[in-house]
């Protein structure tokens, strides 16, 4: 018979090598290593230790397991046999696949199948304990250490691991659909009730304890999913994997399987962030934060069922002379002045009348100011414009300003067609001329209203203020009088008796004295309210013009305001803004120009171009407009806002400063209050005569293409009258500055006899031996060239510089 060797016998019995060896030494056999051969003689008497100690060893592991948690103290071998979760995820039936016996039956290598994560779930503890290598070579642990034949006499080997009679009591054949190990996992029979029902119950609960144990050691135990996350602009990876109590690599992963490449560091946008959030169903939120210092959040929508009509708020505009001041006294007159005796005792720039019972708010601001300088700030205060067009004159250059203002702003025009007394009243003609403004009067099917009137007879005024109220029906103009008051400045000053004197318009809720507001950058407590009837009055409503006192400040026209519910977060909002407003003051304002037109089209600022095309001839402005109209380039909208011939006027200037216009003009200039309203207004003003070249630049500077041009300029010429070789210094040309300056930082041009033989910087320049910035016409000079030292007597250097070309 063939000798064996101790690591074959070990595995026979499935024993570590060392072990046997072990045995063999407390034998007094002598061993070298694993290769050593051992006699029959010695296998025998091996064979009678290891028969005994496997005897002995299922008792002592089912005591154990009975006594102590399942999971941690499954024997090794169990934990192969079952593929980790399996005790939640396997699918019934799974164990009737499986052979009965399997403890014999399943192949030897089946340690090495086990999944991995398994070996590391098991505690620690056990892996010490386990002989080195058994988890490999163990075929299916308990198999072989189990006195051979064991597999044959189960089921009743498992009978003894087990309290008896449990075998009996499990229904026929489910002995073959579990693993042999299994009944050894349950931690007591008695758990295990003879019927089904206790059995899945029992099941459950193991596949419960099995979620809690089983990751124990390895993986953090993961905090539950919150239901909802917010957040505000975006959240870093880092972020989003603390609200949602995951790890980052976990949320890296995800972003990855969606195609993201993300590092812990990087910023989400609202879209990754929702996906993630939706792969783990988790809802968010994006909180918007909200700027308290701007009043612009206060002005919000009331609910419908709050709002009660408001007067609407008008202003009458028109061509110098056709009426507007003669219609606005008349107004007043008929309407105020003949129901209150003493008249008007102060006039506040807007003043409200009665016509059929209902109110109406005129504002009385001279010129264009109610839609310029308060649209500039964004407010928005008019309901309806009456633009006043005399009958005998017709459409004027100003009417179509006021035309143009009045779409700019979006507001619905009543023509008011004046001087219908005169005898060169024509007011078909006036209609005539109003259709190619696009104001197609309503008798001639177009929609807007047109009403005759004479200002200076007060005829016709009644009929205005019914088409004012008509308007004003259809718009339905609505306030929520039961809130704190919020509303416009329409002009402020300094009284040198009541201090800062503001005229506000409320347009919405009701103004009170004593109300904490914030008026612009002022801020203060309502001292007094005087009404535009010089009445002093507790409190007023929406639409109602107010004048007031008690402001730390003189306010802006078109300045908000807005009443704070205490006057300490009113002081506190208003000395916010003011700081805000030095600091906006320091910092330079942007206003649209070409050159910077790409840059806010790039930050979203932008989705119209405003421009505003002034021509010497009506033909070119139409051709101007009409070809810049159909300038196409994507994410913005070209709007010619106003056109018309003749030189840039100052209101073309206010139009385009609030309305964030570019003026053009083709074979015109800005006369001189244009040019300095444009200056102060901060307006870009592009004069040109070639139309193509408008177009061009335009177009370019929509797609952000607009580079600047430089042109050169020639500054001054010096003559060399005598050259000096100086070592390490070069060539030093002793010249006469002949006509302008040279300077230290121009360009020069070495000219002889008429042709530039270099062109370069200048290197040095130097009055005797001083370095001189520049050296003006008359005087002498040292100059050296960069690069070059071949200069003669003779020769003529020019000097220039580049300048930027305005286009
Ligand atoms: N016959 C007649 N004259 C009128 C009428 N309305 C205004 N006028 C006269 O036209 C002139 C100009 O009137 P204003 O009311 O000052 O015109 P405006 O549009 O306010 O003029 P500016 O303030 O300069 O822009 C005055 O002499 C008025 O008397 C009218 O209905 N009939």
């Amino acid at each position: 018979m063939s000798k064996t060797r101790v690591y074959e016998y070990a595995k026979k019995h499935n024993v570590s090598s060392k072990d046997v060896i072990t045995k063999l030494k407390e034998m007094n056999i002598e061993v070298s290593n694993h290769m050593t051969a051992i006699e029959t003689e010695t296998v025998r008497r091996l064979d009678a230790i290891y028969n005994k100690t496997t005897e002995k060893q299922p008792q002592s592991q089912q005591s154990n397991q009975q006594q102590t948690g399942q999971g941690q103290q499954r024997p090794s071998g169990q934990g192969q046999q079952r593929p980790s979760g399996q005790g939640q995820q396997r699918p019934s039936g799974q164990g009737q696949q499986r052979p009965s016996g399997q403890g014999q039956q399943r192949p030897s290598g089946q340690g090495q199948q086990r999944p991995s994560g398994q070996g590391q779930q098991r505690p620690s503890g056990q892996g010490q304990q386990r002989p080195s290598g058994q988890g490999q070579q163990r075929p299916s642990g308990q198999g072989q250490q189990r006195p051979s034949g064991q597999g044959q006499q189960r089921p009743s080997g498992q009978g003894q691991q087990r309290p008896s009679g449990q075998g009996q009591q499990r229904p026929s054949g489910q002995g073959q659909q579990r693993p042999s190990g299994q009944g050894q996992q349950r931690s007591s029979g008695n758990q295990r009730g003879g019927n089904n029902n206790n059995r899945s119950k029992q099941n459950n609960n193991r596949g419960k304890q099995n979620q809690t144990h089983a990751p124990q050691p390895q993986v953090k135990k993961e905090k539950e999913l919150p239901a909802k996350i917010t957040f505000s602009d975006s959240l870093t990876v880092g972020e989003l994997a603390k609200k949602l109590y995951r790890e980052p690599s976990e949320i890296i992963k995800k972003l990855f399987m969606l195609g993201v490449m993300a590092t812990i560091n990087q910023d989400l946008d609202k879209d990754a962030i929702e996906l993630i959030c939706t792969d783990y169903g988790v809802e968010v939120e994006e909180e918007i934060l909200v700027d308290t210092t701007d009043l612009e959040v206060y002005f919000t929508e009331d609910k419908e069922d709050l709002l009660g009509e408001r007067p609407p708020v008008v202003t009458i505009m028109g061509h110098v002379d056709h009426g507007k001041t003669t219609l606005l006294d008349s107004i007043r007159h008929t309407k105020v002045t003949a129901g209150e005796a003493g008249g008007i005792t102060q006039h506040i720039g807007a003043y409200q009348v009665e016509a059929n019972g209902k109110k109406v708010t005129f504002l009385d601001t001279p010129g264009h100011a109610a839609f310029t300088t308060m649209r500039a700030r964004g407010a928005k205060v008019t309901d309806i414009t009456i633009l006043v067009v005399a009958a005998d004159d017709g459409v004027m250059p100003q009417t179509v300003e006021a035309i143009n203002h009045a779409k700019a702003a979006n507001v619905p025009i009543i023509v008011a067609v004046n001087k219908m007394d005169k005898e060169g009243a024509n007011p078909d003609r006036v209609m005539q001329e109003l259709t190619e403004h696009g104001l197609v009067s309503e008798a001639w099917g177009g929609e807007t209203i047109f009403v005759p009137i004479s200002a200076l007879k007060g005829e016709g005024i009644d009929s205005l203020l019914e088409m004012i109220l008509l308007v004003s029906e259809v718009e339905e103009y609505k306030a929520n009088p039961n809130r704190p008051a919020i509303g416009t400045v329409i002009e402020a000053q300094l009284d040198k008796g009541r201090g800062s004197v503001a005229t506000l318009l409320v347009q919405n809720g009701t103004l009170k004295v004593g109300d904490p507001i914030v008026v612009g950058n002022t801020f203060g407590r309502v001292r007094a309210m005087v009404n535009d009837l010089g009445r002093r009055v507790k409190e007023v409503g929406p639409s109602a013009p107010v004048e007031i006192t008690g402001l730390n400040d003189v306010p802006q026209a078109g300045d908000r305001f807005v009443v704070f519910e205490d006057e300490k977060t009113a002081r506190q909002v208003g000395e916010a803004r003011s700081s805000q407003a030095l600091q906006a003051q320091r910092s330079e304002k942007t206003k649209v120009s070409l050159d910077n037109l790409f840059e806010h089209m790039k930050q979203g600022e932008m989705k119209d171009l405003n421009l505003i095309v002034k021509a010497d001839v009506q033909g070119s402005v139409e051709a101007v407009a009409a070809a810049l109209q159909k300038l196409d380039v994507e994410g913005i909208n070209v709007r010619i806002i106003h056109t018309g011939a003749g030189a840039i006027n100052e209101s073309d200037i206010t139009l385009a400063a609030a309305s964030n216009a570019i003026v053009i003009g083709f074979n015109v200039r800005p006369d001189n209050n244009a040019k300095r309203a444009a200056e102060t207004e901060e307006v870009d003003i592009r004069l040109h005569r070639i139309i193509y070249k408008v177009i061009e630049e335009i177009e370019s500077a929509m797609k952000g293409m607009l580079d600047p041009v430089y042109q050169e300029k020639t500054i001054g010429q010096a003559e060399v009258r005598q050259t000096f070789k100086v070592s390490k210094v070069g060539t030093i040309a002793g010249s006469y500055v002949t006509d302008g300056k040279i300077t230290r930082d121009s360009g020069v041009r070495l000219i002889r006899d008429g042709i530039v033989i270099f062109e370069g910087q200048v290197d040095a320049l130097k009055r005797f031996k001083d370095d001189a910035k520049e050296v003006a016409q008359g005087y002498e000079c040292g100059i050296t060239i960069k690069n070059f030292n071949d200069m003669k007597e003779g020769d003529v250097i020019e000097a220039y510089i580049m300048e930027e070309v305005e286009r």
